[in-house]
């Protein structure tokens, strides 16, 4: 399989204008790129590896006291197979585990596991890190498209946002089959992501069609970049401009275990998803029968998780960026 080295962008550098350019190049080409000099120190980041390394090495019955109850705004854990990212392909859920901490959760809160609670002020602080970076990105891409540099970063207070530790493995007793996923092929659900991987290797893309590459692509990113994608709720605010790329994790055959953790950036709940560009706001206001102005971000979430965990219904709009029917404009 061919690997891809994503566009990387130097968030040290001072002509802002140029840097945004970059930025809107790559989201609109691969809607993934790596930056670099992004202001989180390498040890706060080791740390947070350390403490999910702890927490994944308690005992299952441990980690099972704290399972994620679905929903927007809860925190926990998931196990082997509990979570399928592609419903519609995957026999059995994904081969790992996740442990998800929403939002800045109150550090009294026993709903967490004792690991979780031990490290609050550290898991906290890093939250808080990534709530920076991802700010920025936002001001950037905003900037990019001439927009002032607030305009998406207003709606996100990080109020929504997730911390997910995750470990990739196969479970004792269970034997790996051919059809298995680690992490099946999905879009990511907010407007951004950023990915910490301590173990490399594992990542795929399927890149957009406009880069006339039709196979997954191994990711392979420099040490201590981080991983940046743009998700749906982005690619649908923005008419399809930016891409929220469709990717994976498969391991490499001789690899047992591997680490990581995202950052799933949201709007705020009450944020409106109409169209930010003028072309799209006009066709709107001609009154077409899709008109998608009162899809809520807290709404649309809502609904995504709904699919991945077999609740319920997909939110409006949903089905149609997946399927094409919004968001063609380039
Ligand atoms: O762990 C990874 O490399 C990717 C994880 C991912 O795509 C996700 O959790 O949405
Ligand atoms: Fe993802």
């Amino acid at each position: 399989m061919a690997s891809v080295q994503l566009p990387s962008i130097d968030l040290s550098l001072k002509d802002t204008k140029y840097v945004a350019a970059e930025l809107k190049t790559a989201c609109q080409q691969w809607g993934f790129f790596t930056v670099k000099n992004h202001g989180i120190p390498i040890e706060d980041i080791s740390k947070v590896f350390e403490i999910s390394d702890e927490f994944f090495n308690s005992p299952l019955e441990e980690k099972k006291k704290f399972m994620f109850k679905g929903g927007r705004l809860h925190s926990g854990y998931t196990g082997h197979f509990g979570e399928k990212l592609d419903v519609e392909h995957q026999r059995r859920g994904d081969m790992k585990e996740s442990y998800d901490l929403a939002g800045f959760p109150h550090p009294d809160a026993n709903t967490n596991s004792p690991v979780i609670q031990k490290y609050f002020i550290e898991l906290k602080a890093f939250q808080r890190e990534c709530h920076c970076l991802s700010l920025k990105i936002l001001d950037l891409i905003a900037i990019g498209f001439g927009f002032p540099s607030d305009f998406f970063s207003k709606n996100h207070s990080s109020s929504e946002d997730i911390l997910r530790l995750l470990k990739y493995s196969v479970p004792e007793g269970v034997e790996r089959q051919k059809d298995d996923e680690d992490a099946g092929a999905h879009s990511d659900y907010g407007s951004i992501t950023l990915l910490f991987q301590k173990d490399a290797g594992g990542l795929q893309i399927r890149p957009p069609q406009s880069y006339n590459v039709a196979d997954w692509l191994r990711v392979s990113v420099d040490e201590n970049s981080v991983i940046v994608n743009i998700a749906d709720m982005l690619q649908f605010w923005t008419s399809g401009r930016l891409k929220s790329t469709v990717h994976r994790v498969r391991l490499d055959e001789d690899v047992k275990t591997r680490q990581t953790i995202a950052y799933f950036v949201t709007p705020d709940p009450e944020t409106l998803l109409a169209p930010v560009f003028e072309k799209e706001r006009e066709k709107q206001s001609e009154g077409k029968e899709d008109n998608m102005e009162t899809v809520t971000a807290g709404e649309w979430i809502e609904g995504r998780l709904n699919i991945t965990y077999g609740y319920g219904e997909a939110p409006r709009g949903y089905l149609d960026s997946q399927n094409g029917l919004i968001g063609q404009s380039s």
